[in-house]
């Protein structure tokens, strides 16, 4: 049966299957028990089930946090798919529209039949298109962040670009919070990203790919990404949860826009920190990303600058690359004051399938940018081969520089 399960964690001071049922009729058919016999037969069709309920323990933290002594549980139920139209405004809504506002709930996670999840694209690239636009087939990607960029001029961006390529970076992205503006407009952004990277490729043979930052009123977004397309950009930042996932569906859907997508994670901070509340970072950053068609999920790392729980962050990745046979796996990128140091974590953490993402870690180097880029590049090449950065670093000048300055964090060596 095509349907959805929303799998919630619940938090009530009485009786949980009673909740657990309000829940699954609240959002479905409303009341039942008043409703004449011939009406129930109609609507039977349309009811929320519960599907399971697990009761948890009770916990002394949560209570006191709370002020009550609650009963908590993780609720399984399932909404037929009769009853929304298969677009995730629509199936957020059901599940989670009404009952976001009503106490201690929190999604966890979504369950799509093989039927409703046809009706997302998922990436157009994915990891493995990505890795053939580069030429990279064997180790983590590496990218470097603009910083510093805002209200300075052309010149500066293509100065900074060219730095950050020289560095032998795969990738470099506008900063989310670089939008149009007078000095450093979007499409002279591509067209200098363009000149800037092939000059440098033709010097070095390193290819590297721009991400600019699509940004404006959300029904202007695709004419500007189609234009984008039309000058050649490699890749589209976008902050999605400043609009929303189906706005980002809606650009990967259109046929003009073929080009990779790289999801940012700004705002999502409003949805998935609390444990009583919002909506589960791995559901939210990974699956639904992945379903509305995100190459690149960007997430804070477990090490960096707006940490996360090392295991929610490896759940986040999990959901954006496990196997699916009607997906694309999207890129992981771990980030957040990321430095060179943090190279054997990273690798250990999310393996060679990740995008190690850089700003502060890459600008910050004492030699610039071009220093970042290649301790960066450095410190891959010495995880892959077995070698410990210290190692590493005896024959590599800006690895030597980025550890004496941000330190080193080893893993079995
Ligand atoms: C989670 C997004 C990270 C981001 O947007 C950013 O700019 C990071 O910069 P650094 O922390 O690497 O300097
Ligand atoms: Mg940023």
């Amino acid at each position: 049966m095509s349907q959805v399960i929303a799998t919630y964690l619940i938090h009530d001071v009485k009786d949980l299957a009673k909740k657990a049922e309000g829940i699954a009729l609240g959002l479905t058919v409303g009341s039942w028990t008043d409703l004449p016999l011939l009406e129930q037969e109609q609507l039977r069709k349309h009811k929320g089930t519960v599907v399971s309920i697990i009761p948890l323990e009770e916990n002394e933290r949560v209570n006191q946090y709370l002020g009550k002594k609650v009963h908590r549980a993780l609720v399984k139920i399932a909404y037929p798919s009769v009853n929304f139209s298969a677009d995730l405004p629509a199936i957020l809504t059901t599940v989670f529209g009404k009952l976001s506002l009503d106490g201690e709930v929190k999604l966890i996670d979504l369950q799509f039949s093989a039927e409703l999840k046809q009706a997302f694209p998922g990436p157009r690239y994915g990891i493995e298109g990505i890795r053939e636009k580069l030429g990279v087939y064997d180790r983590p990607l590496v990218m470097s962040i603009f910083k510093g960029v805002i209200g300075r001029n052309l010149q500066y961006l293509s100065e900074q670009l060219k730095e950050q390529a020289l560095g032998g970076v795969d990738l470099i992205k506008d900063d989310e919070i670089l939008f149009e503006n007078e000095r450093t407009p979007f499409e002279k952004r591509i067209a200098v990203g363009k000149k800037v990277l092939q000059e440098v490729y033709e010097k070095t043979g390193q290819k590297t790919l721009y991400a600019v930052n699509l940004s404006g009123k959300t029904f202007e977004l695709k004419e500007k990404a189609k234009r984008a397309v039309e000058l050649g950009a490699d890749i589209l930042l976008f902050n999605v949860f400043a609009y929303g996932l189906d706005v980002l569906q809606g650009l990967r859907e259109d046929k003009e826009i073929e080009i990779p997508i790289m999801a940012h994670p700004a705002v999502s901070g409003a949805l998935t920190p609390s444990e009583f509340y919002g909506i589960a970072s791995p559901l939210l950053l990974g699956k639904l990303l992945r379903l509305a068609g995100a190459d690149f999920s960007l997430f804070p790392s477990p090490y960096g600058s707006v940490a996360l729980d090392k295991n929610e962050a490896q759940s986040i990745a999990d959901e954006l690359t496990k196997e699916d046979e009607q997906l694309k796996r999207t890129f992981p990128v771990p980030s957040a004051g990321i430095h060179p140091g943090l190279v054997p974590l990273l690798v250990r953490d999310f393996g060679n399938d990740c995008v190690i993402n850089a700003g502060g870690g890459v600008h910050g180097h004492p030699d610039g940018a071009v220093g970042g880029g290649k301790a960066f590049r450095a410190a891959v090449a010495a995880v892959l081969s077995g070698r410990s950065l210290q190692e590493a670093a005896k024959e590599n000048e800006a690895l030597k520089k980025a550890i004496a300055l941000w330190g080193a964090h080893e893993v079995n060596v």
